[in-house]
């Protein structure tokens, strides 16, 4: 075979037999081809992942190269559990041979190496009136007067909401929007999300505009393109994955009555829409396979997520075999009595469990942020034998103003970093994108770095101090850069040269600020003690921090290490793709102190719902009450007594499905039970016990269905 180094390799590897469903069996050992799709449909708990992993497992047992692989998934944390599941399955070094990456990332590479960066912080065009009035039109605003239109600019009108409208009702128009290049360097800042949809655009039209020869070969060496959590993608990427894909195989796998990010621009439904059809009239050659068995819950936390759901069908045909437990449903007056439950039903469960159930067990979900920073101080004034950690889900810093402290950190590292010295000079009084641009342009025509024209050619020091420049030269070359310490008093300093405290207007922001110095600082000492060898910390973080665990604060907590874990407190949103034995989701209708009501759609709901495996309480305010999991009376809901927040889903989108699924019946009621920390139920506890230490007992209670074996076999080290 062509890959005679992979197969010498692999001799050192032990052959292991993967243990899977048909389904699953039927994904993994699909062949690859060029121009070819697998789209695996798949629901909670129904091992997506874990498929995707033996897939890329099985294909290098077949004869691929580790980098004949690229794996997608959408965020840092995915990126993180995708790695995780592969080491399990692979050996640790064959697995971290794979190129697994953020689409941003990867995207963001070939952006880089192209020289189109400079293209994408600077303005080019001007908006074309026509265009500004259909989407003045799309969000029901004014049209403007053509006359005016030289200097209309869209920055100073659009929220980060608005454009995401235009994003998701009509991405037509706003890959048009992305084309004129209206986004001067000030709405870069603000607008996060379209400067990551500007990258992607631009790798996009990099790969149209090139061909396989003119296209570096890390883009285009892969055959095989594998995207995890597909259903959270935006037409804007998936623009990218189907060009970065010609020629190469392309597996995705997604649920999309899990996708969270619709108001974020992710498009799951024109997607689907787009993408099926794509293979079709090609002639490609597309293959469907649903996972239909869950691993996660039994039949009662499925009957009630399905509720949530608000659907009448079902993908998923097998549950676990588990002894089930009613789902919990409890109402409260205000959160401190809900705070005040929760807390009970922790300890009683620990401190009765003769040690079996941990704080590790537990998992306590909300929508909001907020409502977990009061749940965490509450649990800690109550609970202090039992630990509980807040976990941060996505890296909130990344998408402030404090991001710009990588920017000041890249210079550093290096003073001759064109990109972030232009960013840099443009936070100072006085300067403007004019002028920035001039000498950027100035002193490319000189041949020199901006820093080192800016130093020698006196030209601009009436408005730029030169003294700022021998203050970077003393910062660089006496900062010690294997010690936290100096690092982080020479990123202070420099932010106080660039101006940059000045810049962070709200109270909030310095805290942010304040607090991203203090976690860096204990992420780079923690760094030390974890990677003694490396000596240049600064560089390490640069290269790491947008798809390491540098800055994760629970990378910080793997280190403290607590005997039975914490009790873990975060967002719904960053739950996504986790699990625990018991989860609690926090009432989500605002109590009288927190007066702002947040809505929460189905698949919000489902998305929490479907996080527990064995226990489930499901909170809920008094007065909110939701259709088809609070009642199935037809004339309270005629009567609008009852909410429903349900949306369509993915039998809604691909309704072929509907001769597979499974009826649910939404006319009866899944059956709740009353909480055990005040009526101390102990049949609950008995059966969370009996399930929790069958499963330690019994390797994780796995019935192989079907083994993959004799012909085809993966591999882990010896
Ligand atoms: N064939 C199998 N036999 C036994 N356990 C399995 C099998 N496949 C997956 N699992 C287990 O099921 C659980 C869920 O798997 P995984 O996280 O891959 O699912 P997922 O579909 O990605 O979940 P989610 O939809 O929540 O993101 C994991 O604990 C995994 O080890």
């Amino acid at each position: 075979m062509e890959n005679q180094n992979t197969e010498e390799d692999l001799s050192n590897f032990k052959e292991v037999d993967i243990i899977c469903t048909e389904p699953q069996k039927n994904a993994i050992t699909a062949d690859s081809k060029p121009n070819s799709l697998i789209n695996i449909i798949s629901g909670p708990g129904t091992g997506k992942t874990t498929t995707l992993c033996n897939r890329v497992a099985y294909l290098i047992s077949t004869g691929m190269k580790p980098n004949d692989i690229l794996v997608f998934s959408l965020t840092n944390q995915s990126v993180k559990d995708f790695k995780k599941t592969l080491c399990k399955i692979l050996d640790e070094n064959l697995a971290n041979e794979i190129n697994v990456t953020t689409i941003h990332s990867f995207a963001n590479k070939i952006v880089k190496t192209n020289s189109l960066y400079w293209e994408i912080i600077r303005d080019k065009k001007t908006i074309d009136s026509k265009i500004l009035n259909s989407i003045l039109q799309e969000l029901s605003l004014n049209p403007v007067n053509s006359d005016t239109s030289k200097n209309q600019t869209l920055q100073t009108k659009l929220t980060t909401n608005e454009i995401n409208k235009i994003k998701i009702n009509n991405p037509g128009l706003y890959k048009k929007y992305l084309n004129y290049e209206e986004l001067g360097l000030s709405s870069l800042l603000k607008h996060t999300n379209v400067v990551y949809d500007k990258l992607i655009y631009e790798a996009t039209q990099f790969l149209i505009m090139n061909t396989e020869e003119t296209i570096p070969s890390f883009i285009t060496n892969y055959k095989e393109i594998i995207v995890d959590e597909f259903q959270d993608i935006s037409a804007v990427l998936l623009d990218f994955i189907l060009e970065l894909s010609k020629n190469k195989q392309l597996t995705i796998a997604g649920d999309i009555d899990q996708s969270l990010y619709v108001f974020n621009g992710a498009t799951p439904d024109s997607n689907i829409k787009k993408i099926i059809p794509h293979y079709e009239q090609q002639g490609y050659n597309l293959t469907e396979i649903v996972l239909d068995e869950t691993f996660r819950f039994s039949k009662n936390i499925h009957k009630f997520s399905l509720n949530l759901l608000g659907t009448e069908y079902s993908l998923i045909e097998k549950t676990v075999d588990e002894e089930p437990i009613n789902v919990v449903r409890e109402q409260f007056e205000n959160n401190i009595d809900e705070f005040e439950f929760v807390c009970n039903e922790i300890s009683y469960l620990i401190n009765n469990s003769n040690g079996i159930i941990k704080p590790k067990n537990f998992a306590v979900l909300s929508i909001r942020n907020d409502v977990l920073d009061d749940f965490k101080q509450y649990f800690e004034n109550k609970n202090s034998e039992i630990k509980i950690k807040r976990i941060m889900g996505t890296q909130k810093w990344l998408e402030t103003k404090i991001s710009t402290l990588v920017t000041l950190m890249k210079i550093l590292d290096d003073p001759h970093d064109d990109p972030s010295l232009f960013v840099a000079i443009s936070l100072l009084d006085r300067v403007g994108h004019k002028l920035t641009m001039k000498i950027k342009q100035e002193s490319e025509e000189s041949g020199q770095s901006i820093f080192d024209y800016l130093m020698e050619s006196k030209k601009f020091n009436k408005i730029i101090d030169p003294e700022i420049f021998v203050k970077i030269n003393n910062l660089t070359n006496t900062i010690d850069r294997s010690d936290p310490g100096s690092i982080i008093v020479a990123l202070t300093e420099i932010s106080k040269i660039f101006n940059f405290t000045k810049q962070l207007k709200t109270k909030d922001s310095h805290i942010q600020f304040d607090s991203f110095l203090k976690n860096l600082y204990e992420s780079f000492k923690l760094l030390k003690t974890t990677h003694p060898e490396e000596t240049d910390l600064i560089s390490y973080f640069l290269s790491n921090y947008q798809s390491d665990f540098l800055l994760n604060d629970s990378f910080l907590d793997e280190s403290l290490n607590y005997s039975d874990g914490y009790v873990t407190a975060m967002t719904i949103h960053g739950s996504k793709g986790l699990e625990w034995d018991i989860v609690f989701v926090l009432s989500t209708v605002s109590f009288e102190n927190n007066i702002v009501p947040i809505s929460i759609n189905a698949r919000t709901n489902y998305v929490a719902g479907t996080r527990a495996k064995y226990l489930l309480y499901f909170n809920k305010y008094a007065s909110d009450k939701t259709m088809f999991i609070d009642t199935t009376n037809s004339i309270d809901i005629k009567n609008n007594l009852f909410k429903t927040y349900y949306e369509k889903t993915m039998i809604d989108y691909i309704p072929k499905l509907k001769e597979i699924a499974l009826p649910n019946d939404l006319k009866k009621l899944p059956i709740y039970s009353k909480p055990m920390g005040i009526t101390k139920n102990d049949a609950h506890m008995k059966s969370l016990l009996f399930n929790i230490s069958k499963r330690k007992n019994d390797n994780d209670l796995i019935k192989p269905t079907v083994i993959i074996n004799g012909i085809k076999k993966l591999y882990r080290k010896v």
